[in-house]
């Protein structure tokens, strides 16, 4: 496409000028603003001052123009200064001159172009340094910031420790001041207890005083109280036996007590195959059958009846109470009635293995004894002897003698056989030896009945004399066990000579002995106990005041029917026999002085008594003090024993809150110590931040300073050039009135006009620079946590834009200013500017140094040929935007600059039209 069509108006050279932008292409490029000249040498000179990036030309047409004729073409006329002469000149010629002046100006101004791109270049050092200065100043802010905000930090943790701490310490005092309290009332508490504590053991000390005596007069009533009751015991105890006696008297009352015993079959019956005619059935009741026949039953009753199965101790226990009457005194006789080998010496003698009565009366004796040796103390003394065809018969005698045992009356109703052995028998050791001595000495012979039968009477009688210990009472009583001898019939046995001679004499004795049961029961005035030795011997015991006993035994074979019948008719005899109360055989001699001493301890008793009912008031009233004051002191006691209880748990809880405040206050050491370390570390940290502040702002202040310096010669250096420069356009300017007239001279004034601007503008750059450096100065020393918050937000607050804007503006507001209007403006602005940073914030005019930086270097960028973009781009990021304040202030700033640039044009202006005119 076709750019222009002529190139210099008055002299056309090119008539065209085509660009393309490939090569063979049908249309060329529409490109604005490329402006074409043509050099003295005839150089074509395209300038492309419209193109954005780089586009590439691969082809450009041009067209030389055509001559004109000689009548287009006008001359013009010059007048010579010196002689006013008018020098026609043509317009060849004339553009000759123009060319040379064009070419000498162009060459000026692209000195002056180069000159000031140096400047430019050393701005932008400058100001490259200030930026990394800035940089390192804002590092530093940063830094300080940090330290600052890290500070601010500490401050709050202290603040929150010092609250914690403040927390701590109340609670600490509040909890101080209630375990005080606390304490304060358990130490009252433990006081009131101790006090209590005392009284109360002040009360159990005089109870336990009181208590000594009282506890003394227990003893001893206590004592006095054992002793009556030790001998209400025994007095119980005597009276029960006594009872028990008495009971048993009762029963003896009257008749001879006839106990029958049965032995079982023995083996040759057995084999006999004789039958049972016992009938025990009703044997409890003192029953006994005999079966006569095999139709008829007898029946005959006794105290007792013992079937064959009953053995040696059922039949003692019956007897012992009788036995142990010898003791008390009275006399008594056993014996043992019955056929030959019916079991008589098995009951009283017995064997090893079954003992009999004589063993077990005997060990009953001793064994009684020994429970009453405190009362009453016995002598136990045994004899036995055997009648033997009517004669006595010692058998405890060591040596058989020729004199004859006689049996003889010692006081009234006692016997005596002179020259009998008594045995003295102190255990029952020396009763069997003694027993076994007699048993062995006894004449044992045989008959066509029982070849183991006896034919002798055998008698164990023992002597007991005994004295109540207490009473003083003195006894002499006789216990008489006798085996008898068989009472069998004489005809059955068909005993002849001596044989026949012993069983008569024992059919004598024992018809003697019926004869005095007879006699005792018909109570006869005389009994013939003398008509035979055995009852002679038993007349002390038989009968009269003593107690007897009847063992008749019995065989169950039917073979000693008759014999049984016989043997149980008399048995039933004697039973009928009232033999009336027995006595006691006491001493006479010995009873009178029982009596006395009977008397003596009555009356004793009897103050005793009196004594003791005294006592037992008087221990009565001292129980009921007692208790109530064992009463008390239980109490007293169990009050003590909570108070110490209590005390104890309160000492406990007392010791464990002082474990805790210990505790708890070695924690509030610690925690205090913390505190102050914190405190001083923060102190510390205070003191080198303030230090550090204080060598940054010196360092700052000093690199402002040496840069302020800096600026200062460099403007200096700047104004000697601008005025030099101003000369020199004077000069120009001159000239160009001088050549007002021609046609170029309007382009020229233009460009002019254009370099001008770029002046003012690099100007009003430097100044800005000069003025952000001593607002920086003026800001530096006094930092603030207030003015570094607000300068960081102004920084923030810039809007590019707006910026951008301005400089636009005040680039176009700037153009039609005049240079030398333009050096006064600056003056202005510093001036105005010094004022200001005084009283405006240091970023407002950092911020405006830097839109005015921009403006600048976007200018000469357009000098340079570069991408304005690119050289604000650089620009604006090393920089922060201002805020709307502070864009209002530098709008306000700029409008005041720009009137006095612009009334600085219009005078220009006018001045240069005057000049030219
Ligand atoms: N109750 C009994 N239980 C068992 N055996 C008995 C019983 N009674 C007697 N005997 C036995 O009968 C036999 C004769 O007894 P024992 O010699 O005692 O009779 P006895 O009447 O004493 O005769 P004698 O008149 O000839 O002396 C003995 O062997 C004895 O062991």
């Amino acid at each position: 496409m076709r750019v222009f069509d002529v190139f210099i108006e008055e002299d056309k050279v090119l008539s065209e000028l085509d660009i393309y932008s490939a090569v063979g292409a049908n249309k060329p490029l529409q490109v604005v603003n490329v402006r074409v000249s043509v050099g003295d040498d005839g150089d074509i000179l395209i300038r492309f001052h419209g193109i954005l990036g780089s586009p590439i030309v691969s082809g450009i047409c041009i067209k030389q123009a055509p001559e004109l004729p000689t009548s287009q073409v006008k001359h013009e006329h010059l007048i010579c200064n010196n002689c006013d002469t008018e020098i026609s000149i043509s317009p060849s010629q004339k553009k000759f001159m123009a060319m040379k002046f064009i070419t000498k100006y162009e060459k000026k101004i692209e000195e002056l172009n180069i000159l000031c791109q140096r400047k430019a270049d050393e701005c932008y050092e400058a100001w490259m340094s200030l930026t990394a200065t800035n940089q390192l100043l804002e590092k530093s802010r940063m830094e300080l910031d940090n330290k600052f905000f890290e500070n601010m930090c500490l401050d709050q943790a202290i603040e929150k420790l010092a609250a914690k701490l403040r927390d701590v310490s109340s609670q600490y005092e509040c909890d101080k001041r209630l375990w005080s309290e606390a304490l304060d009332k358990l130490e009252r508490k433990v006081k009131i207890m101790n006090i209590e504590h005392s009284q109360l053991s002040h009360e159990a000390r005089d109870c336990a005083s009181s208590t000594s005596k009282l506890s003394k007069m227990i003893f001893a009533v206590q004592a006095l109280v054992a002793q009556c009751d030790d001998l209400k015991l025994k007095f119980n105890e005597e009276q029960v036996k006594r009872k028990k006696l008495f009971n048993e008297v009762q029963e003896a009352k009257g008749n001879i007590r006839v106990f029958c015993r049965c032995r079982p079959l023995n083996k040759e019956e057995a084999s006999s195959g004789y039958e049972m005619v016992v009938d025990f059935t009703a044997a409890k009741d003192g029953d006994l059958g005999i079966l006569t026949n095999t139709s008829t039953k007898k029946i005959f009753k006794f105290d007792r009846v013992y079937a064959p199965t009953d053995d040696q101790v059922d039949v003692f226990a019956d007897v012992s109470p009788l036995v142990t009457s010898v003791l008390d005194g009275y006399n008594v006789c056993i014996f043992a009635y019955g056929q030959t080998g019916t079991g008589k010496t098995f009951t009283m003698e017995g064997t090893e293995e079954n003992r009999g009565f004589n063993y077990r009366t005997l060990q009953t004796l001793f064994k009684t004894a020994e429970e009453r040796k405190e009362t009453v103390k016995y002598d136990i003394s045994v004899s036995v002897l055997e009648v033997y065809n009517e004669q006595i018969r010692d058998l405890l005698a060591t040596s058989q003698t020729s004199k004859r045992l006689e049996i003889k009356q010692v006081s009234e109703g006692g016997h005596h056989v002179p020259g009998l052995v008594e045995a003295k028998v102190e255990n029952i050791k020396e009763v069997w030896d003694v027993l076994q001595a007699g048993s062995n000495a006894r004449a044992v012979g045989s008959n066509n009945v029982n070849e183991h039968s006896s034919r002798s009477h055998c008698m164990l009688c023992t002597l007991v004399r005994a004295r109540n210990l207490v009473t003083g009472e003195c006894t002499q009583s006789k216990l008489w066990l006798v085996d008898l001898a068989g009472s069998e019939r004489l005809a059955k046995t068909e005993v002849q000579g001596d044989r026949l001679k012993e069983a008569q004499y024992i059919n004598r004795s024992l018809s003697a002995l019926g004869d005095v049961i007879s006699a005792l029961a018909t109570k006869s005035s005389h009994i013939p106990y003398r008509n035979s030795k055995l009852t002679h011997l038993l007349q002390d015991s038989l009968g009269g005041d003593s107690k007897t006993l009847m063992f008749v035994q019995i065989s169950p074979s039917k073979h000693d029917l008759g014999e049984t019948i016989s043997s149980l008719s008399f048995a039933t005899r004697v039973r009928g026999v009232e033999l009336g109360p027995a006595k006691k055989q006491v001493d006479m001699v010995e009873l009178q002085k029982l009596k006395m001493t009977l008397d003596k301890a009555k009356q004793e008793l009897k103050s005793k008594d009196d004594a003791m009912r005294k006592l037992q008031e008087d221990f009565h009233i001292l129980e009921v003090k007692a208790k109530g004051k064992d009463q008390c002191y239980r109490n007293q006691q169990e009050k003590i024993n909570e108070l110490e209880s209590q005390l104890a748990m309160k000492t406990e809880l007392c010791e464990k809150l002082e474990n805790r405040l210990l505790q708890f206050s070695e924690g509030m050491k610690g925690k205090e110590e913390i505190c102050t370390n914190f405190q001083q570390k923060v102190e510390e940290l205070v003191n080198k931040l303030k230090e550090y502040e204080q060598a940054e702002s010196m360092n700052l202040q000093y690199q402002v300073k040496e840069l302020e310096n800096r600026l200062k010669e460099r403007s200096q250096g700047f104004e000697l050039h601008s005025s030099i420069l101003q000369q020199k356009i004077r000069e120009l300017e001159n000239k160009l009135t001088c050549e007002r007239d021609n046609s170029d001279s309007q382009l020229l004034q233009q460009k002019i006009k254009v370099l001008e601007e770029k002046l003012i503008e690099h100007e009003q750059g430097e100044c800005t620079l000069q003025l952000c450096s001593a607002e920086k100065l003026a800001a530096t020393p006094i930092l603030t946590t207030a003015s570094t918050q607000r300068r960081m937000s102004n920084i923030v607050d810039v809007d590019p834009p707006s910026q951008r804007t301005l400089g636009s503006s005040n680039r176009t507001r700037n153009q039609g200013s005049v240079l030398l209007k333009g050096t006064e403006s600056l003056r202005e602005l510093r001036r105005k500017r010094d004022i200001q940073s005084k009283g405006t914030e240091n970023n407002f005019l950092l911020s405006t140094s830097l839109l005015e930086k921009k403006t600048l270097s976007a200018e000469s960028n357009k000098v340079k040929h570069l991408d304005p973009s690119k050289a604000l781009a650089r620009i604006t990021r090393s920089t922060k935007p201002a805020s709307t304040a502070q864009k209002a202030c530098f709008i306000s700033n700029a409008r005041v600059n720009r009137d006095a640039q612009v009334t600085a044009v219009k005078e220009t202006n006018n001045k240069l039209k005057a000049w030219l005119r």
